[in-house]
């Protein structure tokens, strides 16, 4: 069974999404935007070290191999860590709209088990822009990036300022981003108006 609410409907006034003129060329690799993210940073020893590259207009492609340490069922990734790889993906798109976003709202559909030590082939785009709501969908597949898909989500992103993360997190992590320069560097890339 597959679904989407309604809150991940683009509204009639939304438009396509543009691609920022400044974004990775198509096949390049985005790298981490922060070394301690579960999601894609190297500084995260159970991390899922997802490497996402840039794909043509809003379009990324990823990949994430499960690891013992992902599982949920004996032998199995654990869902949560499925939607992780999902979130991920989808949050990576933001640079190429070069627009700093948040997850809002994710619905996550499971269709096969993904066994340890599968690699995950993850596409994601976005689909429409609204003032600062973001929609974007995604499949992860397995057995290859023309495989069976796996799982699939529907998000929708909200655009931030930078000052949601300097307001919200923790002092100590806070403090050590500002503190480095690569890390100040990559946040200003993404501010339109620093
Ligand atoms: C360089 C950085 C790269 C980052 C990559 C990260 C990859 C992974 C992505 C993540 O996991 S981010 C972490 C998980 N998400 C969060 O922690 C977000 C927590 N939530 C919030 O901080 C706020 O709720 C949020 C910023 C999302 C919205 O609060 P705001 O006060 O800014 O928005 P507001 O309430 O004014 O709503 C703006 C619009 O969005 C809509 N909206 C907000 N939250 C929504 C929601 N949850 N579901 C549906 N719609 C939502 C809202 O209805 C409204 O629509 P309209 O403009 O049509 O009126």
């Amino acid at each position: 069974m597959s679904g989407t609410s309604s809150t991940l409907r683009p509204p009639s006034d939304a438009v396509a999404p543009v691609r920022h003129p400044d974004a990775p060329a198509p096949g390049e690799l985005l790298g981490a935007h922060y070394e301690h993210c579960f999601g894609c940073g190297g500084g995260q020893v159970h991390g899922l070290r997802l490497a996402a590259r840039a794909g043509e207009g809003v379009r990324i492609t990823a990949e994430f191999t499960v690891q013992t340490a992902h599982q949920g069922a004996p032998g199995l990734a654990h869902g949560g860590v499925l939607a992780s790889a999902l979130d991920e993906t989808l949050g990576s798109l933001n640079w190429l709209l070069r627009t700093i976003a948040v997850t809002g709202r994710l619905e996550t559909d499971f269709v096969r088990p993904v066994p340890v030590d599968t690699v995950l082939h993850l596409e994601a785009e976005v689909t429409a822009v609204a003032g600062r709501k973001i929609y974007s969908t995604a499949t992860g597949r397995i057995g290859g990036p023309d495989g069976p898909v796996a799982v699939r989500a529907d998000a929708l992103f909200i655009e931030v300022k930078v000052d949601h993360f300097v307001d919200n997190g923790r002092q100590e992590e806070i403090q050590a981003a500002m503190n480095d320069p690569d890390q100040i560097r990559r946040a200003r890339a993404f501010e339109v108006n620093p």
